[in-house]
């Protein structure tokens, strides 16, 4: 099942794994590159030296191509941006910002640069500089996210650019692929699935919640003080929840409480397994998740299933 992305970059299938925030470390990303997609390390929060660190793992477990995800409300995404320069990572991702200001210094070294974008606006600022293709990411997904689903914004974003189009957000499994590329897109990011991933090193207790999710159980915090993050209900949303309809009555909002209340929140979950107090972000399509597989188990559950449904669904249709 090949593609203009997966051509582009020479990976086996069109399967990228999101670069999440404390989550995506060389042990997941290398996992999902051998199997055959694209692993991705978080460069989260992360300074230059634990990036480095799995990025110099990812080398020893895989010789096939990865990325790193740039977090740009990073106070180190400036650092992180030098490290892909000197490790010759060869895609990088950007979320979370406009990376604009390091687009020259990633073409001059060669980077495939995929940014995350929310809307047409910034997809089509993104193409005209020089993007190799964008993540068109709808408000399905976890952790921090834009406004419109990924059912709306996948095909204005490919009716209006020419680069490739990466659906994400909402793809839970072979279905929600072959829907995604239905609408053309030219390949899919995962996140939610891989956080259930044998290779994936968060705590147990989060892997459980995502495992016990039902489709209603995810809410998004700091709609309007902050920026809005989807994660699993517990006791921390519920004091956003609280503090947000505070704030909303004061004259004079104070947004550095949203601060405070998170964080380190999503390390509180990941590394500690504090699925009370902690952040577990994830996506709506946490209750399809219903078992821990490998990432191998995973990525070929999401082709042989994007194939047969766009086999037999065809004949049922035409
Ligand atoms: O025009 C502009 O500057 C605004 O541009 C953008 C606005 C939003 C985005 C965007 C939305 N989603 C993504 C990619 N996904 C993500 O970045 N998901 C994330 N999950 C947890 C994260 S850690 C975090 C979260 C909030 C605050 C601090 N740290 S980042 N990018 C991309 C570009």
């Amino acid at each position: 099942m090949q593609s203009k992305i997966s051509e582009m970059i020479g990976i086996k299938y069109p399967i990228f794994q999101g670069g999440m925030a404390w989550i995506a470390d060389a042990s997941l990303a290398g996992a999902v590159s051998e199997a055959g997609g694209l692993g991705i390390i978080a460069g989260g929060n992360a300074p230059k030296e634990v990036v480095q660190a799995e990025i110099k793992k990812i080398k020893e477990i895989t010789d096939k191509p990865f990325g790193v995800n740039i977090m740009l409300l990073s106070p180190f995404a400036e650092e992180i941006v030098d490290l892909v320069c000197e490790e010759k990572v060869p895609v990088v991702t950007t979320g979370a910002g406009n990376p604009s200001k390091y687009m020259s210094k990633f073409k001059e070294h060669n980077i495939k640069v995929i940014p995350v974008i929310p809307s047409i606006a910034l997809g089509a600022r993104m193409e005209k500089i020089g993007a190799d293709a964008v993540i068109v990411e709808g408000m399905e997904a976890g952790g921090h996210i834009g406004k419109l689903t990924t059912m709306s914004l996948v095909p204005q974003v490919v009716d209006a650019l020419t680069i490739p189009v990466i659906a994400a957000g909402g793809i839970g499994d072979g279905r929600g692929m072959a829907a995604a590329l239905m609408l053309g897109a030219a390949g899919v990011q995962v996140g939610t699935r891989f956080l259930v991933a044998k290779e994936c090193t968060v705590h147990e207790n989060y892997k459980s919640k995502i495992i016990k999710a039902r489709d209603i159980d995810t809410v998004v915090t700091c709609q309007h003080f902050g920026h809005p993050v989807r994660a699993i209900k517990n006791k921390l949303t519920k004091e956003y929840d609280q503090l947000e309809k505070q704030e909303l009555k004061s004259s004079d909002p104070d947004t550095t409480k949203f601060d405070e209340l998170g964080q380190g929140a999503l390390k509180k979950a990941v590394v500690d397994g504090d699925t009370d107090f902690g952040s577990v972000m994830a996506g709506q399509i946490a209750g399809l998740v219903k078992k821990e597989e490998t990432a191998k188990e995973i990525i070929e559950s999401y082709i042989a299933e994007a194939k047969e449904v766009i086999a037999t669904t065809y004949q049922q249709w035409i």
